[in-house]
């Protein structure tokens, strides 16, 4: 675990408006840090320097302008801080960066709060990153763990795992992190924890659907259980390494997002079950279900390797195959032990 430190003077960039920029801002500004927020929307930027609320998104937290202040131009933010957060949903970070110069972010340690992987290129956020901003890999880390951005609103005692390849890198981030309701520790497998975090969306994302179509707790824990097996195998084969996927960076994160009342995953995957198109699920959700979006890019990059993936087939069929997910789950139940 990693102690708390007075990090006073450390600056850091938030890139991205929504639940989980507030929720990291919230832990960041218990710390004493200064925090340059960057979104898109130029109303709530407004709103948050006139009443200091995130207008959208976990509009409980209090933003103080002392220590928040939220930028429109992305350069601004990233002037004169050492350390930049990216949490923008996979599916638009493209577009949120389409205007970055590398150059901007010289000098600068990049962890990712994604959860997510690139679309058009199937890769993970780090990699992408690293190759189309030249930042060095050992200054790029990613946030892992069972955390939701509601919780953090609350206070509730959480967890938080920082990945890096450098030790010293995710050590030090995790530091920033480190409060009264936040606990911290650190791991090195980042490529690895960044592929359980995307695969337990789809995971989170097939419980919703399975119990949208009358799976009750008994089925959905085999299907849990199963799903660690799953994404052991999976990781195994993609990123060889000794590690211990019981811990919470891996099991954790997989356990809340497919059982909490505020996983998007679950809710969006509950939606097809019952019924729902994924353009009404996700007008409904109004928030981003990265499993809709991983589950394409898994069953892409494993047609090169081949893992048995039964959850994931399963979450493809309904959704990209338009199976009926009544249909699905039948052919799924004989998959499992
Ligand atoms: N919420 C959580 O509990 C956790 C989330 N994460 C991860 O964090 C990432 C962000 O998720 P989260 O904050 O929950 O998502 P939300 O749905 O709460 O917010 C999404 C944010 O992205 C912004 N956005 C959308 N499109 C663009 C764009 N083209 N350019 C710039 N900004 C854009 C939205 O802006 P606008 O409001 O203007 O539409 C909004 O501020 C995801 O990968 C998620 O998996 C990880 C751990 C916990
Ligand atoms: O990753 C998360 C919690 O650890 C958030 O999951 P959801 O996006 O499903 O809400």
């Amino acid at each position: 675990m990693v102690e708390s430190q007075q990090t006073m003077g450390e600056k850091i960039a938030v890139v991205g408006g929504g639940s989980w920029a507030t929720a990291l801002i919230k832990i960041l500004t218990e710390n004493q840090v200064k925090v340059k927020w960057w979104m898109r929307d130029a109303e709530a930027v407004a709103h948050i320097r006139k009443y200091r609320h995130n207008p959208h998104y976990l509009s409980s937290v209090e933003l103080h302008p002392s220590k928040v202040k939220p930028y429109l131009q992305l350069r601004e933010a990233l002037k004169g801080v050492d350390w930049v957060i990216l949490a923008v949903p996979s599916a638009f970070i493209e577009d949120a960066l389409k205007d970055a110069d590398p150059s901007w972010f010289e000098g600068k340690k990049v962890i990712s709060g994604v959860k997510g992987i690139i679309s058009s290129t199937s890769q993970l956020v780090t990699d992408w990153f690293a190759e189309k901003f030249a930042v060095d890999p050992q200054h790029l880390g990613a946030i892992a763990g069972p955390c939701h951005a509601e919780e953090i609103a609350l206070e509730k005692y959480s967890y938080i795992t920082i990945a890096s390849a450098s030790e010293d890198t995710a050590k030090e981030f995790a530091k920033l992190l480190t409060c009264r309701f936040v606990k911290t520790s650190y791991l090195t497998d980042l490529h690895g924890v960044e592929y359980a975090a995307v695969m337990k969306n789809i995971v989170a994302m097939s419980c919703g659907i399975v119990h949208g179509v009358g799976a009750g707790d008994n089925f959905q824990a085999v299907m849990v259980s199963n799903a660690i097996i799953e994404i052991q195998r999976f990781l195994d084969t993609v990123v060889p390494l000794e590690r211990k996927v019981n811990v919470s960076a891996y099991l954790g994160d997989l356990l809340v997002t497919s059982y909490s009342q505020f996983s998007r995953n679950r809710t969006f995957g509950n939606m097809i079950g019952r019924g729902y198109s994924v353009q009404a699920a996700k007008v409904e959700l109004k928030m981003i279900a990265e499993g809709y979006y991983a589950t394409n890019c898994i069953q892409r990059i494993n047609e090169q390797y081949k893992v048995d993936l039964p959850i994931v087939k399963f979450a493809y069929d309904v959704l990209y195959n338009k199976e009926k997910p009544l249909k699905a789950f039948e052919e799924l139940k004989g998959k499992f032990v």
